[in-house]
């Protein structure tokens, strides 16, 4: 059984909270874990651990303000901004000592943050995983639309209702929500365990989810709802590996930016799954990343061939 360490590290005032899992500082590189949200937890990505069983040591964190990390529900709305969430990152591999031999893998805005941080050409960096995410918001917005019109009749009525009176804490405007996010989100049933960790983590603490993203998946009005990551994304020069679900809210029109403008880059849709494949189909999940994590991003096996 792999070793597992779970500490916080000092991040400028406050603390990031991180959990190890094996023993980093040799090969292969550790796989760093970037939840989405923002603002949600590690939680809903746990069974990424499992990558420490075959060999690669992993790093969860809670992005500051929630979870085991520094909370700041009084913080002004300026203070949670990308800059500060990639500089989080980049202390928390110095103060792991694993700068200079690592690998993301982010999930939803966690993948965006995490294609920021690669096309910086950080020179520890390995390789990159981006799963399920935005490369631009407004770009996810607009296919939010085409969702919520596809939804079942009546439903994107009461959505828009609830959001133009300013009621999208309403038990209808919820109701209303479920029936996205059994579609687009999660299409187990029950919620797996993990997932309603960091669901209710963001209820218990919403400061950052609703600061950045806004109330919910698809309705995404925070500071975040303009940025892009598109830009940027030619700049990155390590193997990379698209995942997402064809189900999943981060639509192929979504996705496309990181397959179309990474130089090496693959793109791999799970046919059973919505926007949480690593839980909704983990045997494929974990296969297609295993096999691009041995392929390309094993000290010396840079080979291009991968399963
Ligand atoms: N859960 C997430 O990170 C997503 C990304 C865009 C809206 N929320």
């Amino acid at each position: 059984m792999p070793p597992l360490v779970k500490g916080t590290v000092p991040f400028g005032a406050h603390r990031t909270w991180y959990r190890l899992t094996g023993t980093p500082g040799g090969e292969p590189p550790a796989v760093v874990v970037v939840h989405g949200g923002p603002g949600s937890t590690h939680d809903y990505l746990a069974n990424l651990a499992g990558l420490a069983g075959r060999g690669w040591p992993v790093v969860h964190y809670d992005q500051l303000g929630n979870g085991g990390s520094t909370h700041l529900p009084d913080a002004d709305p300026g203070f949670w901004t990308v800059r500060l969430f990639l500089a989080e990152l980049d202390n928390l591999l110095r103060r792991l000592d694993i700068a200079d031999n690592y690998v993301l893998c982010g999930h939803s805005w966690g993948g965006a943050l995490a294609a920021a941080h690669a096309a910086a050409r950080p020179a520890g960096l390995r390789g990159l995983v981006v799963v399920s995410s935005p490369a631009s918001y407004p770009l996810w917005s607009r296919e939010m639309k085409v969702l919520r019109d596809a939804l079942p009749p009546g439903v994107d009525e009461v959505l828009r209702r609830h959001e133009a009176a300013g009621t999208t804490d309403s038990a209808e405007y919820r109701q209303a929500s479920a029936v996205f996010y059994a579609r687009h989100v999660c299409r187990l049933r029950p919620w797996p365990r993990d997932y309603q960790a960091s669901y209710y983590e963001i209820y218990n603490d919403p400061t950052v989810y609703r600061t950045m993203n806004g109330p919910n998946e698809f309705h995404v009005v925070g500071t975040l709802r303009d940025w892009s990551v598109t830009k940027a994304l030619p700049e990155i020069t390590v193997p990379s590996l698209v995942i997402s679900g064809r189900h999943d809210e981060a639509t192929p029109a979504v996705v496309r930016p990181f397959r179309d403008l990474i130089p090496d880059v693959r793109w791999e849709v799970l046919e059973d799954s919505s926007h949480l494949p690593h839980l909704e189909e983990p045997a494929r999940f974990f296969e297609v990343l295993e096999g691009f994590l041995e392929a390309r991003c094993r000290q010396g096996n840079r080979s291009r061939k991968e399963p």
